[in-house]
């Protein structure tokens, strides 16, 4: 049985990242409010955009406690926030998903947004990725952690010093390969496991234009944070 040891440094990190991720959550008002009522196509286009926008916001402040982040230059930090929004949302709403719920309420959830609004192909590839997601039982600091290797990925589109990035991103999966021993001791794959989730989530993030378009609603309105973010309109 492999015994971890963490640094001083590497328990830092996770109580910054634990703590940052803890105080920047989504309130669960959007299960809620999916649970109470049925609502139309608009307003459901209209609950997606509003809870995207505070999802963003959410994520910058989130952002701005990853040691390191702030010393990136200015217009990489910009980069990776954009480059990995999306995927952020998604992770964000398979959690959501996920959560422990009364019984019979995560099936309410599942039926709401199968009939959202959502086209059709791409409520498939949506929820193999939330099952998925599920399925590994997370504990809240691989979330995090996992969150964090999102928005720390070198490869974005217009990111300049890319090994400034890399250094960053190193020390956090560093740090999650040991959570990942620590919490499942026997699963000795769950690691490579969760990282090949990033390769789903990559892959429905491609989607995700196609997938705005397809709402049928008559006005696809976004917020000003959302058209910066989300390349829309
Ligand atoms: O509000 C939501 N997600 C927020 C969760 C917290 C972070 C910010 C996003 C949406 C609901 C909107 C209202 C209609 C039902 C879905 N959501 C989604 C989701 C996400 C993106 C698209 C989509 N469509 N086109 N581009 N992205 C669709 C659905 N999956 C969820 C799984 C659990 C709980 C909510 C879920």
């Amino acid at each position: 049985k492999e015994k971890i040891e963490f640094t001083t440094e590497q328990q830092a990190l996770m109580r910054v990242i634990t703590d940052a991720y803890n105080k920047h959550q989504i309130p669960q008002d959007v299960t809620k409010k999916l649970l109470q009522d049925q609502y139309s196509t608009e307003e459901n286009f209209l609950l997606l955009t509003e809870m995207a926008t505070s999802q963003v916001q959410v994520l910058v402040e989130f952002t701005k406690n990853i040691p390191g982040f702030l010393s990136l230059d200015r217009e990489d930090q910009i980069a990776l926030l954009k480059g990995s929004a999306v995927e952020a949302m998604f992770l964000r709403s398979a959690q959501a998903l996920n959560k422990k719920m009364p019984i019979g309420h995560t099936e309410v959830l599942e039926e709401r947004i199968h009939k959202s609004g959502i086209s059709e192909e791409f409520i498939k590839p949506m929820f193999n990725f939330y099952k998925s997601i599920g399925e590994l039982h997370m504990v809240l600091e691989e979330q995090a952690l996992l969150t964090t290797i999102t928005i720390l990925t070198p490869d974005r589109p217009y990111v300049k010093d890319q090994p400034a990035v890399e250094r960053l991103q190193e020390n956090v999966l560093d740090l999650l390969r040991k959570m990942c021993v620590l919490h499942h001791p026997q699963e000795p794959q769950y690691f490579a496991r969760l990282l090949g989730r990033l390769t789903e989530l990559r892959t429905l993030s491609h989607y995700h234009a196609e997938m705005l378009a397809s709402w049928k609603v008559n006005n696809h309105k976004f917020t000003p944070l959302l058209c910066e973010i989300w390349d829309v309109q």
